[in-house]
């Protein structure tokens, strides 16, 4: 075939962003269809790529972390993701946090600029049937192209419910009572933190629990799965008093030092019992968004019962929550490990679409989709198993899971078909077993005549 056809992506997302950028990076002519602003997803909000539907961090930045070690490895491989999203930082003690308008927009200008790129926008409701395509239209593709796709697979999706959290006008947060500070005093002091004592923990709790919902159909609620990482506040508040104050309301390691030293046992008294805490959206800091606040309550109880948080009583809300279904393929069935699909290797896929969550995994994925299409248009061998941060992505989210919580989750995320059962049960961190998981994949790659490939040494 030549390659003088464009591959064509289909999809703007963090992973067809990545995807289009690594063709044209390899000297082919690429495509990029992305539907919006002529249709949009019920979580997106503007027309530029790449846009971060939720929260705007990528995770934590030590290499020993997962996403850590994900975005050292895709800066040496040339991510144009993860490239923009270190020039767009915004502070987020430890954690790659961006300037999220800023962010996306100039990714667009960047590929829109590429004179091997060209930008196309319109739904695509149909897999193209010739050519070298990557399918990286995410957890909420387009009605007509799902069904295409279901036709083409010969599968039902794979489900489950995703919820972004409000984000607020800093000015209206009440900086009197909310104080800046990082977690343990780690990188600078990023973070607004509203401090709660416990009888205002246990009236924000009680509003919460009572809250009225936004309606699922009821379809969907028959069939509700949450991400587990990603648990709508409401739902975590339902399962007992005190699961927020060990999860987003965490209070350890925070502390007002407008009260005292931390560490000065005079001061033990004035610890606060829970925490809100709130990341710089912009570099302004004009918008704040409520860390592990996403929810699915009606837009006005959220302002209601967020608004009893001690700083946030006069919070203006520039977007509220909203809960989403994502949908995904059985990726372990359909797909080998280059990212192609079985029964038609000249069709790729990346992202969401094919089951691993968050930004990060997104642009790996796009990443490692790109390049093979450029390499199958070159008449290259493809790459197999991928970058060794994914793999801790991977290993990092079962690790931290609850098995009870896998259904819809374990068997599709990632691209590995059948991890060994001695790496699935880790429960471990990952830093802590990166050796010993390698150690472990490497001899079930070699079970599998499956090439372990460090990608930042052979691409
Ligand atoms: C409500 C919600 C909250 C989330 N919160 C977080 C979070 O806080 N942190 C995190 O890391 N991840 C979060 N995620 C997951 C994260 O959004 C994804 O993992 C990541 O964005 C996936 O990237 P992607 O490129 O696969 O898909 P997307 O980024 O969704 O991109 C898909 C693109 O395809 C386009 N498209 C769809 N159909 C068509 C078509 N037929 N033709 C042309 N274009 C099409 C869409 O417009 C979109 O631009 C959340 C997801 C949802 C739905």
């Amino acid at each position: 075939m030549s390659y003088r056809q464009p591959v064509q992506v289909i999809g703007g997302g963090l992973a067809g962003t990545e995807a289009a950028w690594q063709v044209a990076r390899a000297g082919v002519p690429v495509v990029l269809h992305e539907m919006r602003p002529t249709y949009t997803s019920p979580a997106h909000h503007s027309e530029h790529l790449a846009e971060l539907v939720c929260s705007n961090s990528f995770g934590a930045m030590a290499s020993d972390r997962a996403s850590g070690l994900l975005h050292e490895e895709l800066r040496q491989l040339g991510s144009v993701v993860i490239g923009k999203a270190d020039e767009h930082a915004v502070p987020a003690g430890g954690a790659l946090a961006v300037d999220r308008a800023v962010f996306s927009r100039d990714l667009t200008e960047t590929l829109a600029q590429h004179p091997l790129i060209e930008l196309r926008r319109g739904e695509l409701r149909q897999i193209p049937r010739e050519g070298i395509v990557v399918l990286t239209t995410g957890p909420l593709t387009s009605a007509a192209l799902a069904e295409d796709l279901r036709r083409f697979t010969g599968q039902d999706y794979m489900s489950f419910f995703d919820a972004a959290s409000p984000i607020v006008v800093g000015d209206s947060i009440n900086q009197d009572i909310a104080f800046m500070a990082s977690r343990y005093d780690r990188g600078e002091a990023a973070y607004l933190n509203c401090p709660l004592n416990r009888a205002q923990y246990l009236d924000f709790w009680q509003a919460l629990c009572e809250a009225e919902q936004a309606e699922l159909k009821d379809f969907e609620r028959e069939t509700a799965k949450f991400f587990e990482a990603c648990l709508p506040i409401e739902e975590m508040a339902r399962r007992g008093e005190d699961t927020m104050r060990y999860g987003p309301m965490k209070p350890v390691g925070l502390f007002d030092s407008r009260l005292g030293a931390f560490d000065d046992p005079a001061n033990r008294g004035k610890k606060p019992y829970a925490v809100v805490q709130l990341r710089q959206e912009d570099k302004a800091g004009q918008l704040w968004n409520m860390v592990g606040f996403q929810t699915n309550l009606r837009w006005g109880e959220q302002k209601r019962v967020f608004r009893l948080i001690p700083g946030l009583e006069s919070a203006e809300f520039v977007r509220m929550g909203v809960m989403h279904r994502n949908t995904f393929i059985n990726s372990p069935e359909l797909l080998n490990a280059s990212l192609q699909f079985v029964q038609r290797p000249t069709l790729l896929a990346a992202g969401q679409l094919v089951g691993t969550e968050g930004y990060t995994a997104a642009a790996a994925g796009g990443w490692l989709a790109g390049t093979n299409a450029a390499r199958v248009a070159l008449g290259l061998p493809p790459l197999t198993l991928p970058v060794t941060g994914m793999i801790g992505a991977l290993i990092d989210f079962i690790s931290s899971a609850e098995p009870k919580h896998f259904q819809p989750m374990p068997p599709n995320f990632g691209i590995i078909p059948a991890l060994p059962r001695r790496v699935r049960n880790k429960r471990e961190r990952y830093g802590q077993y990166r050796d010993r998981a390698f150690a472990d994949l490497q001899t079930w790659a070699a079970e599998h005549r499956l090439q372990l490939h460090r990608l930042s040494a052979t691409a």
